[in-house]
This record gives structure tokens, sequence and C-alpha cells, in this order.
């Protein structure tokens, strides 16, 4: 700590001591425990307990930079971090990762290689090698796989939701994880399922299905990280673990007998353009990357595709509860541009055309980006940074953390209403004739504050995916329906929007940014007039 100290005094920012830290997976999965009691104890600034747990970024927004500046560093026990909310200095460090500066740390993402190598772990020409082979997957065609699953799931999922009346359904946030991951295994893997409610009772034993056994995976990650498939088949005696080793194995054995199959078969890799498709492809045909790597992908894309997705659903669902004026105004849109009732008719091209509800996405992304930050960092060398008007040296061996929490939420960038959850401020109308609503275009107000999807190499292969589903995903559901919170005893409409929002504020870092309690927001949908 003391010779990081050191190294950080010359770089001339401020610096916050956390003598913790943040990588200690320990600490990871304590503080949230401990910190209400520390924060009683009479030492330091408030810093320790304000910075010294996973996910402060979310509670302070641009707070702790508009108080300490656009950079500040951490020093801690393992690395000195640099916390960033300069717009051009992100930009500047995004650019220069192709140029072999400011890489993505990929040891920090070593659990992702459970089950092989793969896009998100290595970096170099490895990375070249394995984006070069996954590109085909992220194809317009992908796209309209994903626009048509979605509708589909959307409308399923819909009907599901309706059984629960007036009681309301408190399984949202769980339900948008089966939408999810049913709409990458049609994209990925061109295997489709219905949709299925959390309510249904599932087989508790048997083997388990491929979607399972990968919902069961996706869905226990953490100890699946922590402990490693091996591990967890050791200690399959351990209630619970069993089952979950059980998935690792199952879920192994799919994909090697999906690999299989494509590899044996030239045609189904003609006919279908999918993840798998293109990986048994580059591996088989092209020879670019190993069996290993297949599946490492195969694993990754899952990974990397789900939860994203589910929990930035779940917060859209219940943030337009509490706003039924946004539910109209996407709706308005939504009758405006599909025709016909049957959601399964509804072609691609409409996805161009529904801004408002492409608007609700960023929104939503802007407040509750799932990653919270985007890791980089420099290597053996030193690097220098201007930001704003300063010119800094980032010593070798520091982390630099692109703060996209409070970059999205700056005032400098996002006005005096930065924090509030406000679509409408995304659509701009052109100057011209006709309905208005025909001249609405969606406009980034200051695009280089606005990075979800991160930009540069190795920015997300699925942003268009997770774009076209949450959109399809909303239009099937919203075009005549409606959603309100459930009444409690003695509450009013409004008092409910207000708890609802509550629920959403009560949000905390897992492995990914998520409302700690959605179950407590019970949600009722309505057919519209
Ligand atoms: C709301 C949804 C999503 C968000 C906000 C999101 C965000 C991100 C971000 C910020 C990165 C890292 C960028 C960087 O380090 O510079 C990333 C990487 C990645 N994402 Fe996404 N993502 C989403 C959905 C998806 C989906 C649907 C897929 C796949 C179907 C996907 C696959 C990946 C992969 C494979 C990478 C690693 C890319 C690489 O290292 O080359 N993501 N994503």
């Amino acid at each position: 700590l003391f010779s990081n100290y050191l190294i950080a005094r010359n770089v001339g920012l401020p610096i916050i001591i956390v003598p913790i830290s943040p990588e200690n997976p320990l600490w990871m999965i304590l503080a949230r425990h401990i910190l209400p009691i520390v924060q009683y104890i009479p030492f330091g600034n408030g810093y320790f307990s304000r910075f010294c747990h996973v996910g402060w970024e979310f509670d302070e927004k641009s707070k702790s930079h508009l108080e300490l500046g656009d950079a500040f560093m951490f020093v801690t026990p393992g690395k000195n971090w640099v916390y960033l909310c300069d717009a051009d200095a992100i930009g500047d460090i995004n650019r220069r990762e192709r140029q072999g500066e400011f890489a993505r740390p990929v040891e920090l993402l070593a659990m992702l290689d459970v089950f092989g190598p793969n896009l998100s772990t290595v970096h170099g020409q490895d990375w070249q090698r394995q984006r070069k082979c996954t590109a085909a997957t992220f194809t317009e065609h992908t796209n309209a796989v994903v626009w048509a699953e979605s509708l589909r799931q959307g409308k399923q999922m819909l009907e599901y939701w309706k059984l629960a009346g007036s009681a309301g359904v408190r399984s949202t946030a769980k339900d948008v994880r089966t939408l999810a991951l049913d709409v990458l295994v049609k994209a990925g893997f061109g295997k489709s399922f219905d949709f299925e409610g959390s309510g249904k009772m599932r087989k508790s034993n048997g083997p388990l299905s491929y979607r399972d056994a990968l919902g069961l995976i996706l869905h226990n990650a953490i100890p699946i990280f922590a402990l490693g498939p091996r591990l967890l088949q050791r200690l399959s005696f351990v209630p619970g673990l069993g089952r979950l080793g059980e998935a690792t194995v199952q879920f192994k054995k799919y994909m090697v007998d999906m690999y299989e199959e494509s590899k044996q078969n030239p045609q189904i890799r003609g006919a279908q353009g999918n993840l798998l498709t293109s990986l048994v492809q580059a591996s088989v045909e092209d020879k670019l990357i190993s069996q290993e790597e297949v599946l490492g992908n195969m694993f990754v894309f899952n990974f990397a595709g789900h939860d994203t997705t589910a929990h930035t659903l779940a917060y859209t669902f219940t943030l337009l509860a509490a706003h039924p004026e946004v539910q109209d105004w996407m709706a308005e849109e939504i009758n405006y541009v599909v025709e016909g009732d049957d959601p399964l008719q509804w072609s691609y091209d409409l996805f161009p055309k529904l801004n408002r509800t492409l608007a609700v996405l960023y929104e939503t992304v802007r407040l509750y980006d799932p990653l919270l930050s985007i890791v980089k960092g420099t290597e053996n060398q030193p690097a220098r940074l201007k930001i704003g008007e300063k010119e800094v040296v980032i010593p070798a061996h520091t982390r630099v953390i692109l703060n996209l929490n409070a970059l999205h939420s700056h005032p400098r960038y996002w006005g005096d209403d930065g924090l509030e959850w406000n679509p409408s401020r995304w659509i701009q109308v052109a100057p011209g004739d006709g309905p208005s609503i025909d001249r609405e275009q969606l406009v980034i107000p200051v695009a280089k504050a606005f990075i979800p999807w991160g930009e540069g190499m190795r920015a997300c292969p699925g942003k268009k995916f997770a774009q076209v589903e949450h959109v399809a995903a909303m239009t099937a559901i919203f075009r005549d329906h409606y959603v309100v919170p459930v009444n409690q005893a003695g509450e009013n409409d409004a008092q409910a929007r207000s708890r609802v929002l509550d629920v959403v504020k009560d949000t905390g870092m897992l492995l990914l940014l998520q409302m700690l309690h959605p179950e407590r927001a019970a949600l009722e949908w309505r057919k519209r007039a």
C-alpha cells in the first residue's frame, strides 16, 4: 500500500486510500454486510464506507467526480486505480487500445474461461483471430432472427403475466431472464423453445435440457466461477452444488454434441448462419480456432448476452410501471408504426422506425448501465493522458476505470436533470411537413458521453442484438397493453408508483448491476381500451 501511495503521489491526481483491494473476492462478498456497521466507526473522512464496496459508482453517480475532479486515484494494496469521467480522455483511451495502450486487463475476466479461452479473455493476435471468427454471428441475418424470436417470446411472456390478474406479477426479473435465454439459444444455436414462466414447475431430476443446463449455469455464475466445474463436481454431495455440477457437465456435453453434429453436416452449416455454425466453420474448415475456443465462445456469448439484456429489460418494465406517461408516449409510436394484430407478422424492417422505443432503452442503460464501468489499464509502460487541460502520466501497472455511471449522468453532459429517467431527451423533431411523429429522430445528446456498449476495438459486438431484442419485446407487449403497480392497502396510485421507484433505486452490483429485490414490485398487466 505504501509503495503504491508513493507511486500515486507523483501523478498529481487526488488520492483516496482504499485499504482493501476492490479485487479481493472475500471483501467483494462481505463488504455489503460489513459496511453498514463500519460507517458508524469514527475514523477516516468517510471515504472508506463511501468508496470501499462493489457498486459504489451507482450510489455516487457523478458526485465524487464533481467533488474530486474528472480523474482521481484509488491507492489499494493491490494496484492503483484511476477513475475517469472525462469524455475526451475516455475516447482517447478507447482509441489507443488499438495501438496496444490501455488494454483491457484480461486477467480480471479469467473466470470466464470455465469452458475454454474466449473473446472476452484473450488479447493481441488471439483476440483478433477470435473476433474474426465470431464476427459472422452479428449480422443483420442474426438480428432479424433476434427480432422475430423476441416478438414471439414477448407475446408469450405477456400471456403468462396476464394470468396473474389484479394480484400482479412479482417475477418480472426472473421471467425476462427466461426470455433473454430463449432468444440467445435461438439466435446462437438455432434451437427454439416456448416461453415458460417462472411459476411453472420445472423437472427437479432427470437429465437437464440444453436450455435448463445453461439457465442453471447463468443463474449461478458466481459459485461456478469461484469453484470451477471440476471442484463443483467433487462437491456434488453439498446440497445445491450437485445439480450445478451436473449442469456444467451436461452443458459441455451438449456443446460438444452440437459441435460434432455441425462438424459432420456441412449442409447444416450452410443453411443456418448462427454463432455455432460460424464457429464450427472457423474451426473445421478454416482451422482458425480450436474446439476448446469454440466451446469457450459458445459459453461467453451466452454469458455476456444474458444478464446484460435481462436486467435491462427488468429495469425498463419496472420504470415504465412507475411512468404511465412514458408508456403512453411509447405505445403511441408502436401503434403508429406496426400494423396487424399478430406480432409474429411484424417485419424486422420496422425496427429503425421505433425511435421512441429505442430511446426508452437508451435512457435505461444510461442510468442503469449493467456494467457500471469499463476497466482498462497500463501494462509494463507508463502512458501519458490528457485530462481536461492537464496532462498526467499514468504509471505502469495501473487500472484505468472508465466510470460509465458518472459519465452518463454528469451535469456537464446531461444538464441538471441528468439523474431523471426521461426517454424523450433522445428524440428531436426535424423541421418539415406532415405528422411530427414521422419527423422524429433519435439523437444522442452528447455522443462521446454515452458509451454503455463501450467503443473502440473491444466495443460490445452484441450492441445491436441487445437493441433489437429490447425493442421487439417492448413492441410485442405495449402495443395493446399497459402495466400498473399493484397498490398496497391504503395506498393511492401516486404512492404505489413512488414505492416502485424505490424498488428500482434499491439497486446493487452483484455480477452486474441489478435490482436487489425486484419481487417487491407487483405489476399488473391490463389491455388498453
Ligand atoms: C444491454 C446489453 C449489453 C450491454 C450494456 C453490453 C455492454 C458491453 C460492454 C461495455 C462491453 C465491453 C466493452 C469494452 O471493454 O470496451 C461488452 C463486451 C462484450 N459483449 Fe456486450 N453488452 C450487452 C449485450 C451483449 C449481447 C446481447 C451479447 C451477445 C449476444 C454481448 C456480447 C459481448 C461480448 C462477446 C463482449 C466481449 C467483446 C470483446 O472483448 O471483444 N453483449 N459488452
